[in-house]
């Protein structure tokens, strides 16, 4: 995408996609199964839910659904805001798909990391005010979705009324725990959001943030104690999709809703030009050095010594899951 294009794109959100039906107020789901897109014309909100269980981990097909589902909001003028979410109440993503890196087609790997810089562009650049509802763990690349929105809402955990098991969701770049690094774009993704002793401590440590934590450092904006709240708004629950319409009274997901709104009052040519101040600079330079960045990516994942580690890592992740 050549930087007029980049520009066009952040000023207009104009793009060649299908858009939704023009009669429709309010759709249910737009689904491509992998991501679910609805949308209210009427509020200007829709709403994104990522669908790839069991953890909305970022396959290159994921990564594509993404961006189709962010292109055909924004070919709709009415929609202002965007709830990024998930299905899954316990992981709203957990990062790359890490099948993706372990043993990769060479042909594959650099498509792949394509798939994942272009939703930076299209989800960091996007004209949509963006608000991502982190009900659960959002570990490195699953952190970076939720720090390329506009706004991060954040679930306080909750406790398993059967089992009586506490649930406290993390979020963060935890990169060198699997012995990679998260690439340049990724990292000042972090120092802008934090602040740069934050995060220059954050990335070599790998560390993942429990809710207050998160808070305090300005990795999420707000967090929300999970009681059910006692109403639900109609305009809410309509935007919701069946997976996950027994949610309406879920205190994360009516704030996310609260925040989309105010951000949909604002007029769109004054906010998108605002984003643009701080995000399009560090657009640019990623579009500047995407070859090589993807070179870079696909060298440093087939090392050796990174590979024996993501195997490693893999390993665990199947180990811990099959003792469950
Ligand atoms: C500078 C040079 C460039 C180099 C660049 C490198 C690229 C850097 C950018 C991003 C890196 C990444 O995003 S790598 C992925 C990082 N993600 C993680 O470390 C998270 C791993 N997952 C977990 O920690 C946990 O699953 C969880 C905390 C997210 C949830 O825990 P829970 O106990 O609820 O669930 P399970 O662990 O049992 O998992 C359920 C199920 O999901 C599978 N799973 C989990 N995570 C992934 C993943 N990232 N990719 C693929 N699959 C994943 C897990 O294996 C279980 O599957 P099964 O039930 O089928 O076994």
């Amino acid at each position: 995408m050549n930087s007029l294009r980049a520009r066009a794109h952040l000023l207009f959100g104009r793009r060649s996609h299908q858009s939704l039906a023009p009669h429709q107020h309010l759709s249910p789901a737009v689904a491509n199964d992998l991501v679910i897109s609805t949308v209210d014309e009427n509020s200007g909100i829709a709403m994104l839910t990522m669908n790839r269980p069991p953890a909305n981990s970022l396959s290159m097909e994921m990564n594509e659904a993404i961006c189709d589902s962010i292109k055909t909001i924004e070919a709709n003028a009415k929609i202002q805001s965007v709830i990024l979410s998930s299905t899954n109440p316990k992981i709203f993503s957990a990062g790359l798909d890490v099948t993706e890196l372990v043993s990769p087609d060479k042909d594959r790997l650099p498509r792949f990391w394509n798939s994942l810089q272009q939703v930076y562009i299209d989800l960091y650049g996007s004209r949509l005010a963006t608000v991502a509802a982190i009900q659960g763990h959002a570990p490195a690349a699953g952190c970076f979705l939720a720090m390329a929105c506009d706004y991060r809402v954040m679930s306080a955990g909750d406790i398993n009324s059967d089992t009586k098991k506490k649930h406290v969701p993390t979020i963060g770049l935890n990169e060198t725990q699997l012995g990679i690094a998260a690439p340049p774009w990724m990292g000042q993704l972090l120092v802008r959001t934090v602040g740069f002793r934050q995060a220059e401590l954050a990335l070599a440590l790998g560390t993942l943030f429990p809710p207050e934590q998160a808070l305090a450092v300005g990795l999420v904006d707000d967090i929300v104690p999970h009681q059910k709240a006692e109403s639900g708004e109609d305009q809410l629950i309509d935007l919701l999709p069946s997976q996950i319409k027994d949610q309406a009274l879920n205190p994360l997901l009516q704030r996310a809703y609260s925040q989309a709104r105010i951000y949909a009052k604002i007029p769109p040519q004054a906010r998108v030009a605002s984003k643009m101040v701080t995000r399009e600079e560090h657009i640019f330079r990623m579009i500047a050095k995407r070859d090589e960045d993807t070179q870079h990516f696909c060298g440093f994942v087939t090392q050796k010594a990174v590979q024996k580690n993501l195997s490693a890592y893999v390993e665990a992740l199947k180990n811990k899951s099959a003792k469950k």
